[in-house]
């Protein structure tokens, strides 16, 4: 079995993260992919939405995309939401001969040598980098350094181990979308459509989330 875990502050959830889930789950043929939204992401600034309400946006984009789910273990966790405590509880639950793949992009790839217990987490899981649009910069030393040898060439390689491998991956539909310019562009009160599943607009216009207060 294969199961794959994708974080996010998802502040909002959008088709970057949304198209990239399932190539990657296509890519890497896994049997579940979990989306899971960080309530206090650890190397930045808590968002104003909640938790709650970015799960539900969550919930509602994923809709029913198979075997893609919306994970809300984060939201009953106090404190910061570090992943290696996510990936030691869906250890517990898949046991130790399943392959667990966190999924991160490019940009998160690059603040890797931050993370809390960075090591421990290539003990739990495999680590899949996808390519993020305007992120095509060299590897800092300490993260060439932390990587070592773990990298393979094929997501064959991630399905003969449970844990340890890493993987970059180029997906076919890179998308140069981020949360951050759909939150700019609701307080300037201009259209996000297209960047973000209709349900999930149609929410946030309805509780008037990111607009400005001025
Ligand atoms: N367009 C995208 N293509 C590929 N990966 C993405 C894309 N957007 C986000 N990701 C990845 O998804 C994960 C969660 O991203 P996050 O919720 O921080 O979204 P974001 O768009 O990067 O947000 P923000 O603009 O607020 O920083 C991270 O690993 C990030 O690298
Ligand atoms: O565990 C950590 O120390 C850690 C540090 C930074 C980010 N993360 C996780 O990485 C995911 C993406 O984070 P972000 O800030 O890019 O949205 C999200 O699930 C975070 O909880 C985790």
């Amino acid at each position: 079995m294969q199961i794959g875990m994708l974080g996010g502050t998802f502040d909002p959830v959008h088709l970057g993260h949304l198209r990239s889930a399932v190539e990657v789950r296509e890519a890497l043929g896994l049997d579940r992919l979990h989306m899971i939204p960080a309530p206090q992401p650890p190397l930045r600034d808590t968002p104003q939405v909640s938790p709650e309400q970015r799960f539900e946006l969550l919930r509602l984009g994923i809709s029913d995309t198979p075997s893609i789910v919306a994970d809300d273990r984060e939201l009953r966790r106090e404190g910061r939401s570090y992943s290696v405590h996510t990936l030691i509880e869906l250890r517990q639950m898949y046991g130790n001969s399943a392959s667990l793949v966190m999924i991160i992009g490019f940009d998160a790839f690059l603040k890797l040598t931050k993370w809390h217990n960075v090591k421990q987490i290539f003990s739990l899981a495999h680590l899949v980098v996808i390519d993020r649009p305007g992120y095509n910069v060299p590897w800092p030393d300490a993260l060439r350094e932390l990587v070592g040898d773990r990298e393979v060439d094929s997501a064959d390689e991630l399905k003969q181990c449970p844990n340890g491998k890493v993987l970059m991956l180029a997906l076919p539909s890179m998308m140069a979308i981020s949360a951050t310019y759909i939150r700019e562009r609701l307080k300037e009160g201009r259209s996000v459509r297209y960047l973000l599943p209709e349900a999930v607009e149609d929410a946030i216009l309805r509780h008037g989330f990111y607009h400005s207060d001025e």
